[in-house]
């Protein structure tokens, strides 16, 4: 539980840095790698909290995983290799990690049981549970299986045609998993397309699967390739620079060889209606995600309303977004966005307790926030509440508040971003 002391950046941030790899990309390299056969080779992985999790849940089932920073080894002979884990298994604070292999675990010959920290086990997991059932998995735990710890009977499961009631990736990817490794053909369609990571790495990993707008379906019993995966930079944690860039009189940032997943850019397109100074240089595209360089200048911005089709991809966004509303021309609207309830803290809550910390008024609604614009902010004793976006958005908020600002439990933020703090003295150099 680390405070870290904070003060306003005396000049604008410069430079040029590549963030760690993205969160979502990582988890699922290695759930397929270990789900293929033969060797995948994971280069910029995120070394996060939430991602050393999801290496540690395969290596309790005995698949040979090696870590060298930032890149990982995958040793695999498939499922049919995987041993009967003689321990529970613990998924920390990662909410990708307890519902993917929830998917995974359903349909595999053990028993295993499952828990979380203390936010982890706030957070429902009916949402992939109660799917997951109706393929026939045999999950318990309290109030009918909502909530970790849950013990999973693994089973043989059954094709399902569902349509999720949560605008959620982890539900859509749970029920893919648990659909692969199924008898017959999955098929799971969606309001909103929510991030596609798990269909794209599907892909390159060798199953065939059908995209027709926001329905996928995937044949089960397909066995995966391993394959070689570079993981692009993660656009949710280039967002807190983008945003401090916007912050900052006389800043430039460029962020390079960083994720452009359509399904992941809402913040772009956010940024570029409040009128940000931004290029985008598109230049790769790996296994299916688009990669490129951003770059963004300071300029005063307006506000917006953010809203709608939009909300999935920008959802891990809202904080820092919140936070840039508050020095907008004009009152920033967030709504239907009632899904950062459910997040490592209630986020609606928590951004409102933050940015008024730092001395702002904001007005949280059910589902959202209202935020006036041209505020000043000064210095705060601020606790990231044990959430890692939280916890950043503190940081880049102290850029901008006039005087000290303490950062409480600053170690959340290794959950997705080990060197935050480090790649921010470098853009302040
Ligand atoms: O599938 C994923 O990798 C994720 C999906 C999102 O959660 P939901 O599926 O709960 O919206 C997002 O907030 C989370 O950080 C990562
Ligand atoms: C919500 C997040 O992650 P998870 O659901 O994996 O805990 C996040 O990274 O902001």
């Amino acid at each position: 539980m680390t405070d870290v002391r904070l003060q306003p950046t005396a000049k604008g941030l410069s430079g040029s840095i590549t963030v760690p790899g993205d969160k979502s990309v990582s988890h699922r390299s290695i759930i397929f790698g270990a789900l293929a056969k033969g060797k995948t080779t994971v280069r910029h992985f995120l070394t996060g909290e939430d991602c050393l999790r999801t290496i540690d849940a395969f290596r309790a089932l005995g698949v040979s995983i090696e870590q060298g920073g930032d890149t990982v080894i995958i040793d695999s002979a498939g499922k049919d290799s995987f041993k009967e884990p003689t321990v529970p298994i613990y998924f920390g604070n990662s909410g990708t990690t307890a519902r993917l292999l929830l998917g995974v675990f359903a349909a595999l010959p053990f028993h295993i049981t499952v828990y979380g920290d203390a936010s982890l086990t706030k957070r429902p997991m009916d949402r992939v549970v109660i799917p997951l059932r109706q393929m026939g998995a045999k999950i318990n735990g309290r109030e009918q299986g909502k909530y970790l710890p849950l013990a999973i009977d693994g089973q043989k499961l059954s094709a399902l045609t569902y349509h999720t009631p949560v605008k959620s990736a982890q539900v859509k990817s749970a029920l893919l998993l648990g659909g692969l490794l199924a008898d017959g053909e999955t098929r799971i369609s969606e309001d909103v397309k929510t991030r596609d990571h798990t269909e794209q790495m599907l892909e390159s990993f060798g199953a065939s699967i059908d995209v027709a707008g926001t329905t996928v379906a995937v044949q089960g019993g397909q066995q995966l390739v391993a394959t070689d995966v570079y993981v692009p930079g993660d656009i949710s944690s280039a967002a807190f620079f983008l945003v401090a860039a916007c912050l900052v009189p006389g800043s430039e940032v460029v962020l390079t060889n960083t994720g452009l997943n359509d399904t992941r850019t809402g913040i772009l397109d956010v940024l570029k209606q409040m009128g940000a100074d931004m290029e985008i240089n598109e230049h790769d595209i790996q296994a299916g995600e688009r990669i490129g360089d951003i770059t963004i200048r300071y300029r005063p911005l307006k506000s917006t309303e953010i809203g709608g089709d939009i909300i999935p991809r920008l959802i891990d966004e809202l904080p820092i977004l919140a936070l840039l509303a508050t020095q907008a021309d004009g009152e920033t609207i967030i709504k239907d966005a009632e899904e950062l309830r459910y997040k490592e803290t209630d986020r609606i809550e928590a951004i409102a307790a933050t940015l008024r910390s730092f001395g702002a008024e904001v007005e949280s609604t059910p589902d959202g926030i209202r935020i006036p614009g041209n505020q000043s902010l000064k210095g705060a004793t601020a606790d990231s509440f044990g959430d890692h976006r939280i916890g950043m958005m503190i940081a880049i908020a102290s850029l901008i508040a006039k005087g000290e600002t303490i950062l409480g439990d600053a170690d959340s933020i290794n959950i997705s971003y080990p060197t935050f703090f480090e790649d921010l003295r470098a853009l302040q150099n």
